[in-house]
Parts: C-alpha cells; sequence; structure tokens
C-alpha cells in the first residue's frame, strides 16, 4: 500500500450483509439501539424494540430490500464503494502519489468507522477528513458518526488528527450538482406540473430541542428552486420514512403524494436530496410505494430522479471540499 499522509473517510449509514430476515434484524438491532437514533426513555424503547420492531419488521423489510437488491449487493453499499472508487481516481489523477487515500466505512454495519481509521493509520496517513456522506446536519445521522469518532479518540494515546465535515448542505458546488441533475432529468422527461423535495424524515421533537436538519433542508430545496427559477406553486418540500406513532416532521410525503392530483397537480418529479447514494428509501419507498400512492390517488405522471451517487458532479465537488480541508 502507498504511504499517504492524508485520507478521506466517507462514511455512509450501512445496510444489511444480505437480504434476509436475519441479516435484517442484525442491521435494525445495531442501527435502533443508538440512542442518538431514538430519543425515547431507554427502557420504554428497548421493550417496543425488542417486543414489537425486532419480531416482525424484519421479514417485510428483508422483502423490500429482495426486490432493490443487485448481483453485487445492497445498492448503498456498491454506490457507495463506487463513489470512493472514483474519487479516489478524481484525487489521483490530480495529485498522484500524495494523494489522499479514500476509504469507505459504516455507522452500523462493516467496515466500521474505528476499524477504517486504524486501517488508514497503518497505511500511513497522518490526517483524515471524515466526511458523513449526509448533506443536511441531523444528530440522529451525523451526530453518530461525531460519537464513533470520538470513541477512536477516548480510545487512543496517540490520537488521529481528525477533521470532521458537518454538512454541505449549502455548498453551491452541492446545490449545483442536484440542479444538473434535475436539469438533464427534465430535459428527457420534461412536462412535470411540480418537483417535489422528498427529504427523510425525523421526529418532530428533535428539531424542538435544537436539531437544525429541517431549516438544512429547507435551505437546501430553496437555493435549488432559485436557481431553476421555480415559482413558489411549482415545488414542494415533503418528509419521508418515519417509524413509530409519534409526530415526524410534516408535511409527510406519502399525504402529499394522495394530496397533489387533487390540487391540479398530475405531472411529478421527486428527488431526494438528503440521500447522497441510492438505497431502500429512494429505491423501493419512493420510486415503488410512494409512486403507488401518487397514481392510485389520480395522478399521472411520476419521475424519480435519482440520487447524485457516482456521478461525475458528486465526485467533483467532493473533490472540492477534500481540496478546501485537507489543503
Ligand atoms: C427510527 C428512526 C430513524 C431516524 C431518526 C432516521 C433518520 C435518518 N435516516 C437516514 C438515512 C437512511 N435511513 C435508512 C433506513 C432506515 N431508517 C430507519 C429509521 C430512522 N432513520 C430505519 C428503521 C431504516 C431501515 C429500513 C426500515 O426498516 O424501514 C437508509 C437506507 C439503508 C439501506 O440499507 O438502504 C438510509 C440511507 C437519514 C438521512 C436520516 C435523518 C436525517
Ligand atoms: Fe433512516
Ligand atoms: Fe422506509
Amino acid at each position: 500500500m502507498n504511504k499517504s499522509a492524508t485520507g478521506v473517510l466517507l462514511v455512509n449509514l450501512g445496510t444489511p450483509e444480505a437480504p434476509t430476515p436475519g441479516a435484517v434484524r442484525a442491521f435494525l438491532r445495531d442501527f435502533l439501539s443508538d440512542p442518538r437514533v431514538v430519543e425515547i426513555p431507554r427502557l420504554i424503547w428497548l421493550c417496543i424494540l425488542y417486543g414489537v420492531i425486532l419480531p416482525f419488521r424484519p421479514r417485510k423489510v428483508a422483502h423490500a430490500y429482495a426486490s432493490i437488491w443487485t448481483e453485487q449487493g445492497s445498492p448503498l453499499r456498491v454506490l457507495t464503494e463506487s463513489l470512493a472508487a472514483r474519487l479516489q481516481a478524481r484525487l489521483s489523477a490530480e495529485s498522484g502519489e500524495t494523494a489522499p487515500k479514500v476509504a469507505v466505512a459504516y455507522t452500523y454495519g462493516e467496515p466500521s468507522v474505528a476499524h477504517q481509521l486504524s486501517v488508514l493509520r497503518e497505511a500511513g496517513v497522518e490526517r483524515t477528513l471524515v466526511l458523513p456522506l449526509y448533506p443536511q446536519y441531523s444528530a440522529t445521522t451525523t451526530g453518530s458518526v461525531y460519537d464513533q469518532c470520538a470513541a477512536v479518540m477516548k480510545a487512543s494515546r496517540d490520537i488521529p488528527d481528525l477533521v470532521i465535515q458537518k454538512h454541505y448542505y449549502s455548498r453551491p458546488d452541492y446545490v449545483r450538482a442536484l440542479v444538473n441533475s434535475i436539469r438533464t432529468h427534465r430535459a428527457q422527461h420534461p412536462g412535470a406540473d411540480c418537483l417535489l423535495f422528498s427529504f427523510h424524515g425525523i421526529p418532530r421533537r428533535n428539531v424542538d430541542l435544537g436539531d437544525p436538519y429541517e431549516q438544512h433542508c429547507l435551505h437546501t430545496a430553496r437555493d435549488v428552486a432559485t436557481i431553476l427559477g421555480l415559482e413558489e406553486h411549482q415545488w414542494r418540500v415533503s418528509f419521508q420514512s418515519r417509524l413509530g406513532r409519534a409526530e415526524w416532521l410534516k408535511p409527510y410525503t406519502d399525504e402529499t403524494l394522495r394530496q397533489l392530483p387533487s390540487e391540479g397537480i398530475k405531472r411529478l418529479d421527486v428527488i431526494c436530496p438528503a440521500f447522497a447514494i441510492d438505497c431502500l428509501e429512494t429505491l423501493e419507498e419512493i420510486d415503488v410505494e410512494n409512486r403507488e400512492v401518487f397514481l392510485e390517488s389520480g395522478g399521472e405522471d411520476y419521475q424519480y430522479i435519482p440520487c447524485l451517487n457516482d456521478s461525475e458532479d458528486q465526485v467533483f465537488f467532493l473533490a472540492n471540499l477534500v481540496a478546501e480541508r485537507l489543503g
């Protein structure tokens, strides 16, 4: 392995090892046991998790994963690794031997943040940019990445030199990448009445307690709409993927999709800017389940615009970000 003084650790959420109930159960146990993800009192939550969610949800969710699984594995893992390879290729083309070494870790599952930081260190990396693939900050996602870096620090005598990217929701080059992707899509599929920005939801209470996620989402959507020159009635924001009975950020995506056709919006484009990489929540929930909701409610045309994934534009702005943060 080449010695390299700097590194980039792309961190994504994680995904089951296989589209089976057992593997999904293991993933959900790890993920939903994180107090950053679910903040309700511990004892009550553990009863719900072990008594209601883990016995029943994995079977249903495994079926959904099976419908999007590829020969290479879970789309989230395949596309995250492809993005890392393309980012590495770009950085190496720019800087040769001295380019930062790019690695991938997952908050839940393998390889972990701790493991990859030790791999980078063994490869001679002295300074690492930890880059959670969440454009909008939330304690439920990016907060956990910080926790895992802090745990590595706490367990180290010679602590690693880490730079952590808190968010990138308002970077002009990220916004521009979304705009380009929408324009490219619309050139091939013109005629939508409206563009729906569907962000992953979080509980309303988290925002009331100070999580800036909602504000970041609204900021991204407005920036994109402004550059596209959309009028107010030509774009909407909604929040998807809620779990449980508590109130989450509103309006909910599924309710919005039921409502839009009655307002005369029959042709819709949908984009999910909270996801850097396509995954279960976009490929199945948005592109399959929610498509049905819209079409069954009187909608006529529903176009899902993919995440930035391993596109040139995503690689371009991540390379800019790396250059800025690592110098
Ligand atoms: C229970 C609370 C959850 C919060 C809060 C939450 C926030 C959140 N999640 C993402 C990104 C992803 N979530 C994904 C799947 C997923 N999310 C939850 C729950 C919460 N997410 C569950 C239970 C699941 C698993 C699937 C299911 O059981 O429905 C994924 C996809 C993983 C994949 O393998 O494809 C991503 C990515 C964000 C960005 C976010 C808050 C900002
Ligand atoms: Fe989630
Ligand atoms: Fe979902």
